[in-house]
């Protein structure tokens, strides 16, 4: 493929047609309707015997001027990628997705690039048009209108419509994803977000997301772990299958289990398996359900959102609330730091988020625009959170991140220290099934302390930190089980005095009874006496 002079050609072909047509304007307007009518079909014809190339522009703003064309963003990406080879005028632009450079012909350079589909040839231009005027302008738009210009031959249209266009803009997005740097979203309290963006208000902050966890580094059981990267494959690549059952293009994850434990570790791992980017939704910081809607609606595709510690993040309404009013009454007073801490989030929460709102963000009718989308909850409490927003269908997979077992702890002396088996192993595998401990405290002994640490030093440290725990486990498990003997001593105590209360408490009232049956009885016995008396006064009256 080389440069071709056709721009030039087609120039000079352009103000001959150019004549030609102020020619024929002039005969219409001279010459009677009878006459010009019949000369018109001929006209055309030899029209399109001189020209038989179509032009389609792809402007660089559509709609309102304000908006980006992502068909334009898409041309450039795949002309830099085709043909920009051919080019003798280049302009290098930054891309803002991936930081990449990207190098486009020049506007207005009067330089053409050509292009081969299935044998037929086509023209590529990049043009600007300047403002005529010297005008004050807010937006891109009136500064200049830069855009594409494709040429082909008229006899091909059906297949460059059909075809070559559709495979220019595939072909442009494949290379802008490719290439792209993916991102970290967050929304943030008080905040609008990042700022405006041509001319929108932006409700997510965005960085690059660099993290560089992966299933390979992720310490959990292997088969686990296989289905959980073969269940996400298989999503990614199931657009028709979610179309042909009528489910929207999205899936659920929960994933519970002790801090430290590989929870957020795992979303990243996620991110990057899928090269998603990552919404991280704070949920406290949403005003409302609409508020909630409209970061939905905000958000791409390809993309995993994720809302941590669910439990703490929203006010599960209804019988929850209620419940644990309750309870919260009955503990009142006992643990003086958690009610401070309970005084401050209910002066912190202005969110009005119910559970109906996030469950409308999970899966109602909005839930289902722009598709591929991962939703992700992370909390320590699975126990505690609503039935109704984990079910299947919402949180199709439940996840349980769990404490270290001797695979995990395989995978994190392998990244961490390079040993794949150790004489020292059979010792921690043992100590491991005994032990608690998490992963990330694992992780934390595995990494040497100072530069150039002896690698048996470090798996040492680890075997100590475990026997320790452990040794800690079992003190605490005795403390746990004195407590709770003392605490049934105290029990059992108090449910003997409400015996000994009961049973004084029926003496005194069986005393009672006969002390009111006695009185009962000397009052009868009185008011017979009375009878007699009354009785006796009569008789002597009478
Ligand atoms: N399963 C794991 N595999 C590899 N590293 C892990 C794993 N679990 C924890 N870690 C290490 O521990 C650190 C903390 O883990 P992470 O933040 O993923 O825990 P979490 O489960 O999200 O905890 P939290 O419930 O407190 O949010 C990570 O930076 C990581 O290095
Ligand atoms: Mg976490």
């Amino acid at each position: 493929m080389a440069v071709t002079p056709m721009a030039e050609w087609l120039t000079q072909l352009g103000s001959v047609i150019g004549g030609l047509v102020v020619a024929y304007t002039m005969f219409q307007n001279y010459f009677p309707r009878e006459i010009t009518r019949p000369l018109q079909r001929y006209f055309k014809k030899l029209i399109n015997l001189f020209y038989p190339y179509i032009h389609v522009t792809f402007p660089e703003f559509e709609g309102d001027g304000f908006q980006r064309s992502l068909a334009y963003a898409a041309i450039k990406r795949y002309l830099n990628a085709h043909s920009s080879s051919q080019a003798k005028h280049l302009q290098a632009t930054v891309s803002r997705d991936t930081e990449a450079v990207v190098l486009t012909m020049a506007s207005n350079s009067s330089e053409e690039v050509t292009d081969d589909f299935r044998g037929v040839k086509l023209w590529w231009a990049s043009r600007e048009t300047l403002p005529a005027s010297q005008t004050i302008s807010w937006g891109p738009r009136e500064a200049e209108k830069r855009f594409f210009s494709l040429t082909f031959h008229r006899k091909h249209r059906q297949i460059i419509c059909d075809e070559y266009i559709k495979h220019v803009l595939d072909q442009g997005k494949a290379i802008t994803i490719k290439e792209r740097r993916r991102k970290l979203f967050t929304n943030s309290k008080g905040s609008d977000g990042g700022g405006y963006y041509y001319g929108r208000r932006k409700l997510w902050s965005e960085v690059v997301f660099d993290h560089p966890a992966t299933f390979q580094t992720l310490a959990m059981d292997p088969v686990k772990k296989e289905e959980i990267i073969d269940d996400l494959i298989n999503f990614s690549e199931s657009k028709d299958y979610y179309r042909s059952v009528g489910k929207a293009w999205k899936r659920g994850y929960l994933l519970y289990g002790p801090p430290g434990t590989g929870k957020s570790t795992m979303i990243a791992a996620m991110a990057n398996l899928l090269e998603y980017d990552v919404y991280d939704l704070e949920l406290t910081a949403v005003k409302d359900n609409t508020e909630l809607r409209k970061l939905l609606i905000d958000t791409s595709g390809k993309s995993i959102i994720v809302i941590e510690d669910i439990d703490c993040s929203l006010e599960l309404t209804g019988q929850r609330e209620k419940k644990e009013k309750e309870e919260d009454k009955k503990e009142e007073g006992k643990d003086p730091v958690k009610e401070k801490m309970k005084k401050m989030m209910e002066e912190k929460k202005t969110s009005e988020v119910t559970l109906s709102g996030l469950l409308n963000f999970i899966d109602g009718l909005w839930s289902a625009c722009g598709g591929e989308r991962i939703i992700v909850f992370t909390t320590n409490y699975v126990e505690k959170l609503d039935p109704a927003l984990i079910r299947r269908g919402r949180m199709d997979q439940h996840i349980e991140l769990s404490y270290c077992g001797f695979e995990a702890f395989k995978v994190l002396a392998k990244n961490y220290l390079q040993f794949e088996e150790h004489e020292l192993f059979g010792r921690i595998r043992r100590l491991l099934e005994e032990t608690k401990m998490t992963p990330a405290d694992v992780a934390e002994n595995l990494m040497p302390k100072l530069r150039g640490e002896d690698k048996e030093r470090c798996l040492m440290r680890l075997v100590r930190a475990i026997e320790e725990a452990k040794v800690k486990a079992e003190e605490e498990e005795e403390k746990l089980k004195a407590e709770e003997e003392e605490e049934e001593k105290k029990k059992k105590a108090a449910a003997e005095e409400e015996e000994k209360e009961k049973e004084k408490k029926k003496k005194a009232a069986e005393e009672e009874n006969k002390k009111e049956e006695n009185g009962d009885a000397e009052k009868a016995n009185s008011s017979t006496n009375g009878v007699v008396k009354e009785n006796g006064v009569a008789e002597n009256c009478a």
